[in-house]
């Protein structure tokens, strides 16, 4: 079984961003690089950590009308990331176009209810089913559309993991007992998603924040 553990580097300073790779390289399967590594680093800090030699998820979860979400796509496509994100919110016209434009290695899955939100913040924002029902309608439209899956938090991947047997599912907001939860409400263990169907787990903090972050993953991986 290869290591599903995918490290969220969430930095600015490239320098930081290869060392903390590079010290828990032999203990993660590959890399996240979200939007506050690329808006400070664009395509050569991208380049730079794959030299690292681990795949590359590019979490910049797109969102915006189809022509234009297809041709950022495009232009991400030198890029040759493992796997992409765009906002399932975006709709199936947007989905099927971002998959259209992007290269064939790449999975493009789509984020459905950020793990920062609970049925309140939901709500707020004008949507009246609670998050399990949202994830379930976002996962059904992003399979419509084409997508090679989801992400979503491990309380939902069961039940999305259940409707789409051959999904991708990404899920983060993932916290060993005992950890910080910081800014995220729907949290499991690393060991529980996987239980339930996660394809790969996406952590940060438990390990960029830990004293000894090759430590931190590789206890991670042991508890899986
Ligand atoms: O798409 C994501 O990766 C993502 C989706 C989501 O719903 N929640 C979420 O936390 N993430 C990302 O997953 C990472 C979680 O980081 P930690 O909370 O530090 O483990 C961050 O880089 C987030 O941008």
């Amino acid at each position: 079984m290869s290591n599903p553990i995918y490290l969220a580097i969430d930095t600015p300073y490239l320098d930081n961003a290869q060392a903390l790779a590079n010290s828990a390289k032999n203990h993660i399967g590959g890399i996240k690089l979200g939007l506050e590594f690329f808006c400070a680093n664009g395509h050569h800090g991208v380049h730079e950590m794959g030299k690292i030699g681990l795949p590359i998820f590019l979490d910049l979860k797109l969102h915006d009308i189809p022509n234009t979400v297809a041709k950022a796509v495009q232009s991400l496509n030198m890029l040759s990331a493992a796997i992409l994100t765009v906002h399932a919110s975006g709709g199936r016209a947007m989905m099927e176009d971002a998959k259209a434009a992007a290269g064939s290695n790449i999975k493009v899955v789509g984020v459905t209810v950020l793990t920062s939100m609970d049925d309140h913040d939901l709500n707020r924002v004008g949507v009246e089913d609670n998050p399990h029902d949202q994830v379930r309608r976002l996962a059904d439209l992003a399979s419509e559309a084409g997508l090679d899956g989801i992400v979503c938090s491990g309380q939902e991947v069961k039940t999305a993991h259940q409707r789409w047997k051959d999904g991708f599912f990404v899920v983060p907001g993932l916290r060993p007992a005992g950890s910080a939860v910081g800014d995220q409400k729907r949290i499991v263990t690393p060991r529980q998603a996987r239980d339930d169907g996660a394809s790969i787990l996406v952590i940060g903090r438990p390990i960029s924040a830990a004293e000894n972050p090759d430590e931190a993953a590789r206890a991670i991986v042991g508890s899986l």
